[in-house]
């Protein structure tokens, strides 16, 4: 495992909260200070240190155990104007029995859906007799984020009223990258009200932030502000998930820690649809992060297609053959 390399100094983590429990920053500036305040991101060596993870082999054993990691980690994902009840459903039932062929084949983490179908997926969940699989909802006006934060709070608000036991939002990138840094930090804190006991992700659309050391800014911003996991993207613009982007989370979350004793979850979501990028992913937690992150609690993958390649891998490692999409579904 690395040491912390990147962290804000305790003294600018304190300066830009009051102290009191909520953590509601001073004033734009002192949030201002803070995240401009980090260490610039050599973006050289970042891609660098991700490109050799990514080369990493592992052994049979590894990979067997990294393969239903993987599948546990998925949040299963239908994000589309054309999603139905019907297609929920059999998303649903799918995230509860994955393999129909082996049932030792692990269940995904949750089901990702818009506010209007979580109350399908809670009840296809209970019927599946998956009521463990949580149900995440995206909100706060997915994918642009851009409405009223009114409009945002109540999308919320209807989402965890449906049964969601998870809210991914989208931060207001216009906001951000205008570096009206403390509009962001609140609506974050009051979408985390509107959450109650259901975990918030932060969504940063990594592809639209244009600099690494934004990314970094938003890690630390989300952080503070309360997110419970910090998440690269929608899936619905031309960069999504890439694996310097999540590496440069990852250690965001492990300096924040150090910082502040508080750990928070990373999500890499869109365009991750193979075994292979998988399995990558998870070496880059274990080297820089180690175990503490190596469960569906601190690690999640958005995905809408890649549970079936993982299935088809497993297969192939229990029996030495592919078994083929006959027995698997690829979406
Ligand atoms: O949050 C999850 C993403 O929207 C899924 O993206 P994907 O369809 O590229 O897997």
């Amino acid at each position: 495992m690395t040491m912390p390399t990147d962290a804000a100094s305790p003294d600018a983590v304190t300066e830009a909260r009051t102290g009191d429990p909520t953590g509601r920053p001073t004033s734009d500036a002192a949030l201002r200070r803070l995240l401009h305040g980090l260490p610039g991101v050599d973006a050289v060596g970042l891609e660098a240190r991700a490109a050799t993870l990514g080369t990493r082999s592992i052994k049979t054993t590894a990979k067997a155990y990294a393969l239903d990691l993987a599948i546990s980690m998925i949040d299963l994902t239908t994000l589309e104007g054309a999603d139905t009840p019907g297609k929920v459903r059999a998303l649903c039932a799918k995230g509860a029995a994955p393999d129909p062929t082996d049932r030792t084949a692990p269940r995904v983490a949750a089901i990702c859906v818009y506010p209007d179908m979580v109350a399908t997926a809670k009840q296809a969940l209970a019927d599946a007799g998956a009521p463990g699989i949580h149900v995440a909802s995206v909100a706060t006006a997915f994918p642009a984020g851009r409405a009223a934060l009114d409009v945002k709070l109540a999308d919320t608000r209807a989402a965890v009223a449906a049964g969601a036991d998870e809210i991914d939002m989208v931060i207001d990138r216009g906001a951000f990258l205008a570096g009206r840094y403390l509009q962001v930090y609140e609506e974050i804190q009051q979408v985390k009200a509107e959450c109650g006991t259901a975990h918030l992700k932060v969504i940063f659309e990594n592809g639209e932030l244009a600099t690494y050391d934004n990314i970094r800014r938003a890690s630390w911003l989300a952080m503070l502000a309360g997110a419970d996991f910090i998440k690269t993207s929608t899936g619905k613009v031309a960069v999504n998930a890439t694996p310097p982007g999540t590496l440069l989370m990852l250690e965001a979350v492990r300096d924040f820690r150090a910082a502040t004793g508080r750990q928070v979850g990373v999500k890499p979501a869109g365009g991750i649809r193979t075994a292979k990028d998988a399995v990558k992913y998870l070496v880059m937690v274990n080297e820089t992060l180690g175990e503490d992150w190596l469960s569906p609690d601190w690690f999640r993958f958005g995905a809408s297609s890649l549970l079936g390649d993982l299935l088809m891998q497993r297969q192939k490692l229990a029996t030495g053959r592919y078994s083929g999409p006959d027995y698997v579904t690829v979406d």
